[in-house]
This record gives structure tokens, sequence and C-alpha cells, in this order.
């Protein structure tokens, strides 16, 4: 075992006893038992049948037969007891597995691992064996524990009788355990390499069944395509798990073998011993058991000791996710309420070494109760830029500081609870209205009026009080339950999820920083110049980050950056940018003459 399957080890073994040790302990107690079981009963039916040839009064088997009753009564009530507890393990286990992949990802303070597509590998392959691979390692172990106890008990039956034999079985396991480690490697390692297919199959299956996917994909007719690439997907996976499986056939199939012609030469000697008399036929009861016994029994302690083994290979996976450090190291600052600005200074970022820079020495200062706009076009590096004010990544070269003081020095919760934010990409939750506001400050969730507020705010409160159950109306009807909750889970339009968007955003009304991210996307034009001007009323001595593709929604900023390819190629005034005649005159003249 390498140190790194030590610490595995010790590892799994101290989440299986944090997490659920008297399950835990009760199965490996009553597999201890069940593994004495068989042997006992072999001896007792030795004594039985020895006791009946010798010619012995019934009476004086009496108890023999009692107790061989009382163990075929344990014996058929084990398997249920030890089903029992093992699925209380499992479940507990299960639980405690999601319960600690999803703080771990909750620990990571920037986006670096969720852009990362080897480690999203790493995540859904935590997600599926974190769930199992804890119960499987403890019912390996187990398995381990009653085959050892069996195939001890069995081989010391044998090694009375002959000892030779049992020799030959020992040595017959050599080969079986050797098959079964490469085995489970090679297993472990096509589940490993057909992880990024299986998160494509499941994209192409949510696809096919998500509600928001079903009128695009039947109108465009893709249905047919997109199902055979889930099935080619798939194919692929299990083209990889069939050669696994057809090699460990076929070396099953040999050890089967192998293992029939050491119980056939068993057989042979023991009849021909019990003809000569060298031992008596309630021997030959014991040996036969013993035989079958403990092939069966060094069957189930090779295949539960590499089942621990796999179990370890899988739960690597849960480990590496687990234990992943963080990617954006935290300062020991609190960020204080924002009183000089924030400067931007030479930033250069690019997401990865050998990605190309998408903000090449980015330089401009958000003063303290200023709105900040940045129009550019698509890819020009706008949205990378939020990311980097929300300190989600850092740069690689310059710098941003709040008050003055280096991003790095804050603790980045403190440095984000000072802002708040409508993003490009902002989420819909299928929750109901409430949750969707009130995820913008989880503590005022319950606070109807204030919810309410932010609501009004973003000019869609009169929209969610008018849902069938208020701001408790679920806003989806993917998860709605028409039979308890007629009317229940309510669509919404495209343009009022983005109010809603909106009023989570503006229910943190006590922050420094407010940084809205295309706030017109999606709404009509009347609506637009309704939101459009409540948030000029907002901005007013609050400090805005602003961006947005309608430069018209620009005009009142205080500064405008006009970002391409990363750079930032004109700033100014609105009159001042109209007056140099440049980039943003002709964006603007070209989006005015549209509208002529
Ligand atoms: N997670 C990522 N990994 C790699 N490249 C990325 C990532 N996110 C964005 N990019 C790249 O960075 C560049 C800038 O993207 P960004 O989203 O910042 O532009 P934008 O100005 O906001 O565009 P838009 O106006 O279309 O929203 C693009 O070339 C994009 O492909």
């Amino acid at each position: 075992m390498t140190a790194s399957r030590r610490r595995l080890a010790a590892d799994i073994t101290g989440f299986v006893w944090r997490s659920a040790r008297l399950p835990a302990l009760g199965t490996l107690a009553l597999t201890a038992v069940a593994g004495l079981l068989p042997v006992l009963s072999a001896w007792f039916t030795k004594l039985v049948v020895d006791g009946l040839l010798a010619g012995s009064a019934l009476a004086e088997l009496a108890w023999v037969i009692a107790v061989l009753a009382a163990l075929t009564v344990v014996t058929a009530a084990q398997p249920h007891a030890a089903q029992y507890l093992n699925t209380a393990l499992s479940r507990t286990l299960a639980r405690e597995s999601q319960a600690t992949l999803f703080a771990a990802l909750n620990r990571f303070l920037g986006l670096a691992r969720f852009e990362d597509p080897q480690f999203l590998n790493e995540v859904a392959m935590a997600q599926h064996v974190g769930r199992i691979a804890p119960a499987q390692f403890v019912s390996a172990g187990t398995g381990t524990v009653r085959g050892g106890v069996l195939a001890g008990g069995f081989l010391t039956s044998l090694l009375v009788i002959s000892p030779w034999m049992a020799a030959l079985i020992l040595l017959a396991t050599v080969p079986s355990v050797h098959v079964q480690l490469r085995i489970n490697r090679l297993q472990v390692d096509v589940e490993r390499r057909s992880t990024t297919g299986t998160r494509r199959e499941t994209f192409y299956g949510d696809l096919l069944s998500r509600p928001d996917g079903a009128q695009e994909i039947r109108l465009f007719g893709i249905g047919s395509y997109l199902r055979t690439r889930l099935l080619g997907e798939l194919d692929e996976v299990q083209r990889a798990q069939r050669g696994v499986d057809l090699r460990n056939f076929r070396a099953q199939s040999g050890l089967a073998l192998l293992g029939s012609l050491v119980a056939a030469g068993g057989l042979i000697w023991v009849v021909l011993a019990a003809g000569r008399g060298i031992i008596t036929l309630g021997d030959v009861t014991v040996f036969l058991a013993a035989v079958a016994g403990t092939q069966a029994a060094i069957g189930l302690l090779v295949t539960s000791a590499t089942g621990m083994h796999r179990s370890l290979l899988l739960y690597a996976h849960f480990h590496t996710v687990t234990h992943a450090e963080n990617d954006l190291p935290s300062g020991p600052l609190p960020a204080g309420p924002l009183e000089r600005g924030i400067e931007v200074r030479d930033v250069w970022f690019r997401y990865g070494e050998t990605r190309p820079w998408v903000l090449q020495g980015v330089d401009f200062t958000i003063p303290r109760g200023k709105t900040v706009a940045i129009a550019g076009l698509n890819g020009s590096g706008k949205s990378t830029l939020v990311k980097l004010l929300c300190r989600c990544h850092d740069p690689q070269k310059g710098r941003l500081t709040w008050n003055g003081t280096d991003y790095t020095a804050f603790d980045v919760r403190t440095l984000r609870a000072r802002m708040s934010a409508l993003l490009q990409d902002y989420l819909r939750y299928e929750l109901t209205a409430r949750e969707n506001v009130g995820l913008g400050r989880v503590s005022a969730m319950h606070d109807t009026a204030r919810l309410s507020e932010a609501a009004g705010r973003a000019l869609i409160d009169d929209v969610l009080r008018a849902l069938p159950n208020g701001y408790d109306t679920q806003l989806n009807r993917a998860f709605a339950d028409e039979g308890a909750d007629p009317g229940g889970g309510v669509p919404l339009s495209g343009g009022q999820w983005q109010r809603v968007g909106l009023a989570r955003a503006l229910l943190r009304d006590d922050i420094d920083l407010l940084i809205l991210d295309e706030p017109g996307a999606g709404l009509d034009a009347e609506a637009e110049r309704a939101v459009h001007e409540r948030i000029t009323d907002l901005r007013r001595g609050r400090t805005t980050l602003l961006i947005s593709h309608h430069l018209g929604t620009l005009r009142t900023a205080d500064l405008i950056l006009v970002l391409a390819d990363g750079q930032i190629v004109e700033r100014g005034t609105h009159e001042q940018l109209m007056a140099a005649s440049g980039r943003y005159r002709d964006l603007f003249e070209l989006q005015a003459g549209g509208f002529r």
C-alpha cells in the first residue's frame, strides 16, 4: 500500500467513524458472527453424523441437535439484520458525503476551479463516488472480516484433516488476488476516463428534458440530432466498460477452472481415504464443507479486500475535491466602507498561462459616489473585469485597490459583502418569488416589506404581488405540485426575470459598490426606460459600475470607458467622447441611426 493509499484508508476510515460509527460497528460485529456460523454448523453436523454412525441414543445427541437448530435460526436471520444495518449505514454515509462535498465546494472563494474542465470532472466523479465509495469500503471491509473468519475456520478444519489440501487451496488464491487487483485498477481507470463522456451525456439528457430547451429543439427539429449525440457518448463510455468486463469474465473463468480442479482433486482423495478407513464419514462431511467453504471464503476475502482497494481508488476523487486547496487566498483585513474609491491599476488578466490576454493594462478609478460605465464590443473583456472587481479572480499583473489598500489584503467575504451585482448571467432560481428576491440578503428573506421595496425599485413588485400566492409563488412549473397547490408554479417572462434579478441586487441596499451588467437586457422599451430612470435615481451618490451595449443608458455616467480587445481605447464623459469623434461616437451614432 503506497503512502497516499494509506492516507486515503485513514481518511475514509475517519470519515466513516465520524459519520456512522454505530451502524458501522454493528455491521462489523454481525459480520464476525456470520463468519463463524458455517464453520460451527459444519462441526455440529459432523457430531450428529458420527454420533448416529456410532449408534448414540437420540437423547445423547439432543443438545447437539438443539445447537444446530439454533445455528440455523441465527444463520437465517443474520442476512436480514445485516441488510438493515447496511442500508442504514449507506444512507448516513451518502448524506454525510454530500454534506462534506458541498461544504468543500463552497469553501472555494474564486472561480478558477469551476472554469477548469479537469477539476469539473473530478467534481462529477466525487459527487458520484462520494455516495457509494465509503459504504462500499465498509461493506468490503466487513466482507474481508467475514471472509477472513470463514477462511480461518475452514482452513483450520481442513488442516486437521488434510494439510496439503489446505496448502493447495491457499496457493490457488495467489493468481486470484493478482487478477482482481488488476481488474480493479482497469475499472477505476475506465470510470475516470469516461467522466467527460458521462458529463456530456448528462448535458444532452438535460437539454432534451428541460422545459427551457423544448421550444428551440422542436422548432429547429434537432431532437434526434441531440439524441444521437447522447447515444454516441453513451456508446463510447460503454465500449470502454465492455472491454474491462470481457477481460474480467475471461480471468474469472480461468480462476473458476483452477478452483474446480483443486476441489475435484480433493474429492478423489477424500473418497479414497474414507474407503481405506483413514478418515470417518463425519470427517468426509466436514472435509467437503471445508473445501467448498474455504474456496468460497477465500473468494469472498479476495473480492472484499480488493473491493476495499477499489473503493479507495474511487474515494481518491472525492478526497481530491474535498482536500483541494482554496484557489484564492483571503487576506486578514475586514473591508471597511468605501471612502476613497476603487482603483484598477495596470491590470492584465488571462484565463490560464497558455490563453490569450483578455485584459491588457486596464487602468481606471471608480471614485466613491460616482458612476463609471463601460462600453465595448462582445468579447472585449467587460464581464471579466467584473469578475476581477468582485475578486473572483486575481490579475496576473497589476492590482486592484479598495480605499488604496490592495484587494488581496482583505478577507474576500467582507469585501464581497460590500458589493451587490446584477450579473450578465444572473441566476433564475427555480424557487419562490420570495427566495428569488430574498437570496440577495438571506437575513431579509422573511421581511416582506423589504423585499417589496427592492422589487418596487426594480419595477416588479406589482407583478409578484399579483401572483396566485404572492411572494410565496413558485417561479417555475417544473417543481409545482398541481394537486397541493393549484395554479402554483408561474413561469415569468424573460424581462420579468431580469427585473427579479435586479430586485435581488437592490435588496442589498447597504452596500458600497453596485455593479450592473446589462440591466436593461430583455426589457421592453417602456420598461427599459422606466428601469433606466430608476437606476439613474438610485445611482445618485452611490458608487456604481454600469455595463451596457445600449449606449444611451450610459450617457449620465460620470466616466465612460470604451474597452476594445481588453484595452481602454477611449475614456471621458458622454459629451467629451462625442466631441472626440472616436469609436464611442461611431457606435453611438450607429445605434441612434438604427432607431431613426
Ligand atoms: N471562463 C473563461 N475561460 C476562458 N476564456 C474565457 C472565459 N470567460 C471569458 N473568456 C474569454 O474572455 C474574453 C472576454 O470575455 P468577456 O465575457 O469578459 O467579454 P464581454 O466583453 O463581457 O463580452 P459580452 O459583451 O459578449 O458579454 C472572450 O474572448 C472569452 O472567450
